[in-house]
């Protein structure tokens, strides 16, 4: 079994980092599938390929890149991870999770997770925007929990809690930035289910989740909001309702990693408006204790 990153490893990685660029960002966000574009929001940018920081992971995912993309968004250095790590791509969990290890150490304080989900609530709509208020660790309540294993002070407490980890006034300043653009109407609420994957869910399972509280199901975003939350950071979960979970085992249609691209493209122009007011309000009301 490959052995975790120790704090001195990933302070390796934040000092690569630090060597090759001035920016000390204060924010951090991560793409979900298709949604890469949230990096165009960032000016004076600078990008680094994951393959270029030693011991970094790699990406494999189509519609996701191979970066992190330095920049300013409303006049805070950000940091954008284009391309993110999934479980099923054959990572152990905790390696999912390792670039937020790295952002904390590089002085990131709020952290702004996407991603592209299938809608099991009936309250979801195609395209909708569900702020994550709460989530379903499924592989962590099953063994795979990103935390499990030796545990770094540094970072966080051996026991942290998992209760509030989405952040309410963080929520707050999305919904405005949401009303203020004439988006309320898709901005939703609910719980994120994390599942392995690849495999879309099968109607069962579907159901079973619907059961046990979820609203939307994905298979990534868990992680590194777990150990975000473990290291301080302020978080903000925002999934994108891609496709809506097909419950009943006698219909015909599929899910499909096509639909799933092409409602990230079509809503990711709109995430893009919200998330820059969102920053602006934030840092008004400074969110993040800057
Ligand atoms: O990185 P996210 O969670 O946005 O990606 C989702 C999960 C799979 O990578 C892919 C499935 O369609 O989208
Ligand atoms: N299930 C899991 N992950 C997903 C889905 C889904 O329906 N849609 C986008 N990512």
């Amino acid at each position: 079994m490959e052995e975790k990153y120790s704090y001195e490893k990933i302070q390796e990685m934040a000092d690569n980092i630090k060597s090759r660029t001035s920016q000390r960002p204060k924010l951090g966000i991560i793409c979900g599938s298709g949604l890469g574009g949230l990096a165009d929001l960032l000016t004076n940018s600078e990008e680094m390929e994951y393959t270029s920081i030693p011991g970094f992971p790699v990406s494999t995912v189509k519609g996701h890149g191979g970066k992190l993309v330095f920049g300013k968004l409303e006049g805070v250095e950000c940091i954008c991870m284009k391309g993110r790590f999934h479980f099923y791509e054959g990572y152990p969990i905790w390696k999912c999770a390792a670039p937020v290890q790295v952002m904390k150490l590089l002085g990131v304080k709020g952290l702004i997770v996407t991603n592209a989900a299938g809608g099991i609530s009936s309250k979801l709509k195609l395209g909708d925007l569900m702020l994550i208020t709460d989530h379903i660790n499924l592989p962590g309540v099953t063994g795979n929990n990103p935390l499990r294993g030796p545990n770094d002070e540094r970072f966080g407490p051996r026991f942290p809690s998992t209760n509030a980890v989405y952040s309410k006034s963080f929520q707050n300043i999305f919904k405005k930035s949401a009303e203020d653009q004439g988006l309320l109407p898709i901005i939703k609420e609910g719980t994120y289910l994390m599942s392995s994957g690849p495999t879309y869910e099968s109607p069962a399972e579907l159901n079973w989740f619907k059961t046990i509280g979820a609203d939307a199901v994905g298979m990534s975003t868990v992680p590194e909001t777990v150990v975000a939350s473990w290291c301080g950071m302020v978080v903000l979960g925002i999934s994108l309702i891609t496709n809506i979970c097909i419950l009943d085992v006698e219909s015909t249609e599929e899910p499909t990693a096509e639909e799933v691209y092409e409602t990230a493209k079509m809503r990711s122009k709109n995430l893009q408006n919200i998330v820059r007011l969102t920053e602006k309000s934030a840092v008004e009301q400074n969110v993040w204790n800057i």
